[in-house]
């Protein structure tokens, strides 16, 4: 059964070249809070304090803070790609995570090749990869550009390509840094809707948003993050007030 669990997670980003006195000293006072030196004298930014957290099948999970909170961060660590610092993350089940969808992609192999690639990244087998080609092909619409190398494509075909391998098929858990939204206006629908069919049929969803609107219709807990700690969870409506009165001067 799919599932998260966070205990204690911490994550901290070591800052390189912090070690003179003097830089030291002047980023601890401009920055404060999160950054923090410890008894080597090695400067670190606390994204993610002491999380415990778990998430079961039927979980719409809301992340709602203020820029720097911690969000992208929680959700890198719900998707593998950071290991907490201390405490522990346990993740069961095929994860999709929309957060970095061109990662992996080499720009100068062909779109057809970067299916494979990124297919391989998000945990399939280079025959499944393979497989999935021609259905990429018809959703993200780019013709003759599948065959081409991808350093020629627009910025709107790279996403587009990025977002038919990235959804080819409905994840256990699926990951989402805002409601993303990929191409023109006819595009922009299509992937709407492959976008909520995954939200129906994934049994774990987070999305990190700063609109209250997504986050009221397609989630069913939230929690709010400051300063890297969960500083309170229930459900949305309660999240979302709490967010907007720390939000009111
Ligand atoms: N790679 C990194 N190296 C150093 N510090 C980082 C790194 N990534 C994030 N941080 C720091 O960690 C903290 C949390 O950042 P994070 O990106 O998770 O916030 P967020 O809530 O997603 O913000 P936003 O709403 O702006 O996307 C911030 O203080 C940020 O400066």
């Amino acid at each position: 059964m799919p599932s998260i669990k966070l205990r204690d997670a911490s994550v901290a980003f070591p800052i390189y070249n912090s070690r003179s006195r003097s830089l030291r000293s002047s980023l601890l006072a401009r920055v404060g809070g999160t950054v923090q030196a410890d008894d080597d004298g090695a400067v670190t930014v606390r994204a993610l304090q002491n999380i415990t957290l778990d998430l079961a099948p039927g979980d719409r999970l809301a992340l709602v803070g203020h820029n720097g909170a911690g969000k992208s961060t929680l959700l890198r660590v719900f998707s593998g790609a950071y290991e907490p610092s201390t405490g522990a993350a346990e993740i069961k089940g095929r994860v999709s995570s929309l957060l970095d969808m061109t990662m992996g992609m080499d720009m100068e192999l062909t779109g057809a090749d970067n299916v494979v690639l990124r297919g391989v990244f998000l945990g399939m087998s280079i025959a499944e990869a393979r497989s999935r080609i021609p259905e990429v092909e018809e959703f993200s619409e780019l013709g003759g550009f599948m065959h081409l190398p991808m350093r020629t494509y627009s910025s709107g075909m790279r996403l587009r390509l990025a977002f038919a391998i990235s959804t080819a098929r409905v994840p256990d858990i699926l990951l989402m840094d805002e409601f993303i939204s990929v191409g023109d206006q006819t595009f922009a629908r299509k992937a709407r809707e492959r976008l909520e069919h995954m939200i129906d049929n994934a049994r774990i969803m987070v999305l990190a948003s700063h609109s209250a609107q997504m986050i009221r219709q397609y989630c069913n807990r939230a929690i709010l993050l400051q300063g890297g700690c969960v500083a309170r969870e229930g459900a949305v409506d309660e999240i979302l007030a709490a967010y907007q009165q720390g939000q009111q001067p």
